[in-house]
């Protein structure tokens, strides 16, 4: 059977279900669950978990419902640049650590910017594909806020290939998605992305 395209709905697992999971990968590893060193460990690796994957249990669209339109007709770009963020590849659940910087024009309404950063936040700790977070940040900042453009950049480092695999440490990855007026727009496009440093 074909994989799903989208996440299915699994059933819930209990706190004692997570905890015997990294038991048996610690025994699969080689080293003893029962041991002084490593007895809490289980608990502990479900907490992290639960703070690394934290993002399924938020709603980005919600961060950018409130808007405030009192800006003078500001109409440039506003840029937030060097959101960083840490997420996990889902090929290999290892680290992916960069930042993401984002920019938009208003269309008559601004965003609190702490708002792009959570967005961020929100995509960040699920496991992710870079190239798929870029466009949901930038998807879902376009189909709530309704600016006359948007543009993500990511640039990140992916541990899979850093600290295995093939090992390549000074390799850095980047992913633009551009919509709107940064995508039509020589002009605009040319702005952000040397505004972000991306020449
Ligand atoms: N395009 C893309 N690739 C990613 C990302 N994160 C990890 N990968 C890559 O996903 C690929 C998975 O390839 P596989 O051949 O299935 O996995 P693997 O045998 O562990 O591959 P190696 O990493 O080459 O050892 C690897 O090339 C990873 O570098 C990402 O965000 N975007
Ligand atoms: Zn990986």
């Amino acid at each position: 059977m074909a994989a799903k395209k989208t996440a299915a709905k699994t059933p819930a697992v209990s706190q004692a279900q997570a905890e015997d999971a990294i038991r048996l990968l610690l025994r699969w590893a080689g080293d003893n669950p029962a041991r002084e060193g490593l007895i809490d460990t289980p608990k502990r690796v479900a907490k992290a978990y639960k703070e690394w994957f934290g993002g399924y249990a938020m709603k980005p669209e919600d961060y950018l419902k409130r808007t405030f339109e009192e800006v003078e007709g500001y109409d440039e770009m506003v840029i937030l640049r060097d959101i960083e963020f840490e997420s996990h590849c889902e090929h290999h659940m290892a680290p992916i650590i960069g930042v993401a910087h984002v920019g938009y024009i208003p269309n008559g309404r601004v965003v609190g910017i702490s708002k792009l950063a959570r967005v961020v936040e929100a995509y960040a700790k699920r496991l992710q594909v870079q190239e798929k977070m870029t466009a949901q940040i930038a998807n879902c900042i376009q189909n709530v806020l309704k600016p006359k453009g948007v543009g993500v950049v990511i640039v990140a480092k992916h541990e899979c290939m850093t600290t295995r695999g093939v090992h390549k440490t000074g390799v850095s990855m980047v992913t633009s998605k551009l919509l709107g007026s940064f995508r039509e727009d020589a002009r605009t496009r040319a702005e952000f992305l040397q505004c972000v440093g991306i020449k």
